[in-house]
């Protein structure tokens, strides 16, 4: 329940729709209090006049008046109690105006709390926790969490008001029948509350189904291409009809117990009132009590049951918020381990030196870089080249600050990159990615995302260094052609060089391409790698590939293998060297020989 506390900030910050909420709810529950004795009066006044009224038949005008006096005396009760229930209704109104309203604010507020903390954390995070994951604690969660903050708080609330009210009110009129009355309402609140938490669970696994059902739908639309290539849509259409089959008779086992649910409040009310009428008829015979008391009671078993019957709803809602707060203030409590002290902002050239820097993934345990030890000049470029898995990536991670060196450092013109404001330090450097991610947005959008304004002729100039512009002038809509679902599909290599340019739109210092021109063949890698020539002119830039031919075009090259650089030089050392850089070399061109 202590997870639920970090909620009193919001509440606070709220307060004034609280204590307007309250007020309503007091105000509604008077005048849903005071028909009872208008039913009562009236009642009791048609009882005790009736008998008199008999009397006087021998004398047809005194009852002609006198029955017209009682007439009119029940039309203005009636039209009383009319008046008050429009009352009580707007006063509901306001209520839910208030305390509901409340809730979505908070649930607004929340949200954006936890996606501007999301957004903070680093990408270990976003890889030792699934999407899904993360996507149901600022969705489902918080709806939950939202029902305890609307809700449960709203119709707690009344029910405590409304308790204070009329309980001791009744025990002034009664205090036998109302024990009697009130007898059955904990039975009420308890079933409720076992019953609900039954319902709670089979609607969870109905949910926990769904979500299965639409994971294997959205993954078998995906992967389409692959299911029709293979010819495998009749087991896809069976293991669709098999997970439905599960969600069918989950629903159904939740629809019995729903069905259950309503009778056996309705038996209980029931009871309720059968009670009073039996306990009040007799205090009535023995003269204690008047017809309209009973009348009376009767309206105030029925207020009162729908609050007890909430008890148990509420308190369930309250267990299924904590659970989610839970796990809500398990992610928001989470910590940014990469930060910056001392945010530092100096003005850099872009010459990068790794000090003896080694590197242990904390998750998977893997030695990725040991003891890299290397210097970059401001504008020179540098390849880097290894096999699979040798540590590529990881070291231009390292530089964007995507995670911490374990051992050494590495320096940004003489400072140490952890020493650097991290948005400051993001911006000098141009990534580009090995696994291309575009936006289901215009070219023109996914290309100027790398930068907060960027002119037409930024955006065009960064298309033309990245030779993407001549093929987009192909497309009808130029740039604003919109990608993804619900565009169309770029090919492997247009999706890099859209990729790249977003990467020089912003003119960093540093450009990072990791291996980012994979999905293009040699001639166009060549073509693209010269149109950049130009834009590497003044920056630092470093060229990650498996290919030589993306390699020999640099200032420098270095060979990594399982994590340690083998081998350093240029083009024509490492050829001269003989040793690995050589070997790969000669593979290579032996591979596009034959090709
Ligand atoms: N986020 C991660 N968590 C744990 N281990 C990782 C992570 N990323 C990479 N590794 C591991 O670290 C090692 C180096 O990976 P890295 O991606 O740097 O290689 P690479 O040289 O870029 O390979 P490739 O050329 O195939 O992209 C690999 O053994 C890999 O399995």
């Amino acid at each position: 329940m202590k997870d639920l506390q970090y909620l009193n900030r919001y509440l606070l910050k709220y307060k004034y729709y609280l204590i307007l909420g309250l007020l309503f709810i007091a105000i509604s529950n008077f005048f849903v209090i005071i028909p009872g004795q208008l039913v009562r009066n009236a009642l009791d006044l048609v009882m005790d006049n009736i008998s008199l009224y008999r009397m006087m038949e021998g004398l047809p005008e005194m009852a002609e008046d006198f029955g017209d006096v009682i007439n009119s005396s029940v039309i203005v009760y009636g039209v009383s109690i009319l008046v008050m229930a429009l009352l009580r209704g707007f006063f509901l109104f306001m209520v839910r105006q208030t305390i509901i309203a409340m809730s979505r604010h908070i649930e607004f507020d929340l949200k954006n709390e936890i996606y501007a903390h999301y957004q903070s954390l680093p990408t270990s995070f976003y890889r030792r926790n699934n999407t899904g994951d993360l996507m149901a604690r600022i969705s489902e969660d918080v709806s939950k969490v939202r029902m305890y903050l609307g809700p449960a708080i709203m119709y707690g609330l009344n029910m405590v008001v409304l308790f204070l009210m009329l309980i001791p009110y009744m025990f002034s009129i009664n205090a036998k029948l109302t024990l009697y009355a009130l007898l059955p309402l904990p039975v009420l609140s308890l079933s409720i509350y076992f019953v609900n938490n039954i319902i709670n669970r089979r609607s969870e696994e109905i949910q926990r189904s769904l979500s299965d059902l639409s994971t294997f739908v959205q993954e078998a639309f995906s992967g389409i291409r692959v299911i029709k290539s293979f010819s495998r849509e009749e087991d896809s259409s069976k293991n669709l009809r098999e997970q439905s089959k599960v969600y069918r008779d989950r629903s159904l086992g939740l629809t019995k117990v729903q069905a259950l649910f309503f009778p056996l409040i309705l038996s209980l009310i029931g009871l309720s009132t059968i009670l009073t009428i039996f306990v009040g008829g007799s205090e009535v015979l023995k003269g204690q009590l008047s017809f309209g008391n009973i009348a009376e009671f009767v309206l105030y078993v029925q207020l009162l049951t729908w609050p007890v019957t909430s008890l148990g709803w509420i308190t369930s809602i309250i267990q299924r918020a904590a659970a989610s707060q839970k796990r809500i203030n398990e992610f928001l409590f989470t910590k940014n381990n990469i930060t910056s002290e001392k945010e530092i902002t100096p003005e850099v050239t872009g010459s990068i030196k790794f000090d003896n820097v080694s590197f242990t993934y904390e998750d998977s345990g893997i030695q990725a870089l040991k003891k890299v030890d290397f210097e970059i000049a401001a504008g020179e470029s540098v390849a880097i080249i290894g096999g699979t898995g040798c540590g590529k990536s990881t070291l231009a991670n390292l530089i964007c600050r995507l995670f911490d060196v374990t051992e050494g450092s590495i320096l940004m013109d003489g400072h140490d990159v952890r020493d650097f404001k991290i948005d400051y330090l993001r911006g000098q450097i141009g990534y580009v990615p090995q696994d291309v991610f575009l936006f289901s947005d215009s070219i023109r959008n996914n290309i100027a995302f790398g930068s907060n304004d960027v002119s037409e002729e930024e955006m065009l100039a960064a298309s033309r260094q990245a030779d993407l512009h001549e093929n987009i002038s192909r497309f009808e809509n130029g740039y604003e052609t919109v990608l993804g679902e619900r565009g169309i599909t770029l090919s492997g290599g247009q999706k890099q060089r859209v990729s790249i340019a977003r990467a020089i739109v912003r003119n960093p210092k540093v450009l990072i391409l990791d291996d980012s021109l994979s999905a293009v063949d040699t001639k166009t890698e060549n073509a693209i790698l010269n149109a950049l020539k130009e834009v590497m002119a003044n920056k630092t830039s470093i060229i990650i590939s498996h290919r030589i031919s993306s390699a020999k075009l640099a200032d420098k090259i270095l060979v990594l293998n399982d994590g340690q650089i083998e081998e350093q030089g240029t083009h024509e050392e490492l050829l001269e060297k003989g040793g690995a850089y050589k070997e790969l070399y000669l593979k290579q061109l032996q591979g596009e020989e034959m090709a």
